[in-house]
This record gives structure tokens, sequence and C-alpha cells, in this order.
């Protein structure tokens, strides 16, 4: 195999035939890139950009669906999105050290980061101001990938590919929340909408140890979130009449929210953990019970390499697995979990698996 350094990893739109197995000669591959407004998708042959030294060329078995990817399918013609990717490797570079050929991997979310900053050097690569994502690039929605292996996490061979792939970004941010705000596993902790992360934060939290409450809109996900394991289920649409009171909320939605009653549900010094991605955010925070009661309003971002790593071990250790309604990745396969992301409709996340005829 010759070795040639990397070249932009936007790849060029080619015409070229399926191919069965993917090969260094003849890098060709097939994904799926958004058609207008996200709610369809189109079908490419594409090339692979060149592996470089520190990259893996993976055979991709299936994607994840995060909400990530319906505004970024809704805002970006063309692009090929999906970052909860999972497969297997098949060529590396000759820098590459923590990966073997055939090993299963998961990937997705981060790209590279310049690994020198005081981020970088810290272990929160995750805030590296010159990460680059999958935005960038292309994403999961194909059956092959090239990617820089320092980013990029070896599967636990006890987690199925299907489990792992929602793992990636829905199971490293819940639970990036809960190791980097350091929540004690005496804490009690609201969870508020009960989606892809929502779900996984329910069931990390409560194999954490913390008393776990579902915060829902909707009455509908109370047998659910209590078999996720939460102790407590409150709908905001009642009247709030619980006497238990939250160490921490995370947070999984963003929009029109009941800002004051997660705020009332807080204990002196609680913390509300924000997730939520949207264009256009807005949060009313009421001011005043925040020096009161001295609260914090915070944020999270995916997770640091170490972090997915512990990720992986300890969702592996306990057993977690996020629901998972499965599709074809096919064109019609990826409009279908799309819609079923953006309309709130999947239970809970939505995998999209490369169908034996495209499998490398
Ligand atoms: N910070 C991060 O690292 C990170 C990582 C991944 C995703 N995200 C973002 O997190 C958010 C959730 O992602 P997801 O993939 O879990 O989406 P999702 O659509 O699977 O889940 C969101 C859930 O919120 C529920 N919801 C809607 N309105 C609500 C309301 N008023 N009150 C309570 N719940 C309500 C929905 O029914 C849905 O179940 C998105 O904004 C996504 O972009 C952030
Ligand atoms: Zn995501
Ligand atoms: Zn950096």
């Amino acid at each position: 195999m010759t070795l040639i350094t990397s070249e932009p990893v936007v790849a060029p739109v080619v015409e070229a035939p399926a191919v069965e197995t993917l090969s260094i000669e003849n890098p060709t591959y097939t994904a799926f890139a958004a058609g207008p407004g996200g709610q369809s998708f189109v079908q490419k042959q594409l090339e692979l950009p060149k592996l470089g030294l520190f990259d893996v060329a993976v055979a991709i078995i299936c994607c994840g669906v995060c909400y990530t990817d319906t505004m970024y399918a809704a805002m970006a013609e063309g692009m090929v999105v999906g970052h909860e990717i999972v497969g297997r490797v098949e060529f590396k570079g000759e820098a590459v050290t923590n990966v073997d050929i055939g090993d299963t991997i998961g990937f997705g979310y981060i790209r590279s980061t310049c690994l020198e900053c005081q981020f970088c050097l810290s272990g929160q690569e995750n805030m590296c101001p010159k990460r680059t994502t999958f935005t960038d690039g292309i994403g999961g929605l194909a059956n092959a990938s090239v990617w820089d292996s320092r980013f990029v996490y070896k599967i636990p061979s006890s987690i199925e590919p299907r489990h792992a792939g929602p793992l990636t970004c829905a199971g490293a941010s819940v639970f990036g929340a809960l190791y980097g705000y350091n929540i004690s596993p005496t804490a009690t902790i609201g969870v508020v909408g009960l989606g892809g992360l929502g779900h996984l934060a329910i069931k990390f939290a409560k194999a954490w140890g913390c008393k776990v409450v579902a915060i829902s809109s909707s009455h509908e996900k109370k047998k659910d979130a209590l078999a996720f394991g939460a102790h407590e289920f409150i709908c905001t649409k009642d009247p709030i009449t619980t006497t238990t009171k939250m160490d921490y909320i995370l947070n999984t939605h963003v929009g029109d929210l009941p800002w004051e009653t997660f705020v009332s549900l807080l204990i002196t010094n609680g913390t509300l953990i924000n997730l939520g991605i949207a264009a256009k955010p807005s949060m009313e925070i009421p001011y005043m019970p925040l020096l009161f009661n001295q609260l914090k309003v915070v944020g999270s971002l995916v997770a640091s390499r170490h972090v997915v790593n512990k990720m992986f071990e300890f969702a592996a250790r306990h057993n977690i697995k996020p629901e998972i309604e499965e599709y074809d990745m096919t064109a019609k396969g990826c409009r279908e979990g799309f819609r079923r992301v953006t309309e709130q409709k999947a239970r809970y996340r939505v995998v999209l698996n490369v169908p034996r005829n495209l499998a490398l």
C-alpha cells in the first residue's frame, strides 16, 4: 500500500461504479447527501480522500441519527451528515498505533483538533478552538470513511455496532456532562427531553448511582422513562406537585421550555446543564433565584477522547444500550429515519444500517 499525504477531507463527486471492496487503488464509495431542506437524500459515488499517516480507512457498518444531523441536513443541501458512526478498520496509515485492521471502531463528531493548545494538552480537545467536526467533510451516511485514528474509539466486544453508534455522540454527550461536572452518585438529577440523549441520560445517571427524575412535556413517555430507570416522572404540562429538589437538571432540549419551573426544581447551589443545540436558541431564566439560591446555568459539548473511552467502558460494564429503531441506509431509509427524528417520533434513536448490497 502506498501512503500519500492527506488532501482536504471534502471529497470530490466523481462518476464511478459502486464497489464491493474498498481498495486504496480504487477508493470509491457510496454516500447519501442531503436533498433540499434535508427531507430527502441523494445517493452518490464519491472518492475517499488519500490516507494520511494517522488516518484509518473504514468500512462503515451503521450510523445513528442525532438531532444535530437533521439541523445540518436541513441547512446544507448536499452535505453528507451522520456522526454516530461504527465501522471496521480496513486500512491504516503508517503512524497508526491505537487500532488494528479489522477492529470495530466508533467515531464521528470530532474529526480533528490542533493537539497542541491548552485545551488539547489538558485532555479537553472538545474545547479546542481549532476543532473540526463531521460538518467539515464527509459524514457517516456512507459505506466508507477516512478518519484521523486519534479521534476513533475501540468498541468493547460486548456492545453491538448498532448500539455503539448512538453511544458515540448521544452517549458521550450525556456521560460527558455527568463526568465533566463531577456529579456525585448521591445527587438527584432531573433529565429534560426524553429523546436520543435524554433516554441515555436516564440510563447513565441511574447506573452512576443518582436519583433520577425524568421531566417531559408528554405523559406518554412516563412508562418508558420509568423502565429506563427513572425514579420519578414529572410532566411539565401538569401542575408541579413534587417535593423533590434536584442538584442538577440535564436539559437535552432547547427552545420554548418552562425555565421558571426548572429553576424552581433546583436545590440551592443547583446546576442547570444544557446540551441542546439550535439555530436560534433562546432562554429566559428568572434572574433573582440565581442569586438567592446561588444557581449555576452551564453548557456541555460532547466529550473529550479519554471521556468517550471511559463512557464505552462504563456502558459495557453496566450493559447500557440505546433503544433503537433501525432502517436500511438507502435514500429511502435515510429519508424515513430523518423524518422520524425531525417529527420527534423516534423511540428513541434511529440507526441506519449499511445494507448488504452496499456493505464493503
Ligand atoms: N451538547 C452536545 O454535546 C450535544 C450532542 C448531541 C446533540 N445535541 C443536541 O441536543 C439536543 C437533543 O438531541 P437528540 O438527538 O437527543 O434529539 P431528540 O429529538 O432525539 O430528543 C429531543 C427530545 O426533546 C423532547 N421535547 C420536545 N419538546 C420538549 C419540551 N417542551 N419539553 C421537554 N422535552 C421536549 C422531544 O420530544 C424529544 O424526545 C438537540 O438540540 C441536539 O442538537 C447536543
Ligand atoms: Zn450528535
Ligand atoms: Zn487544540
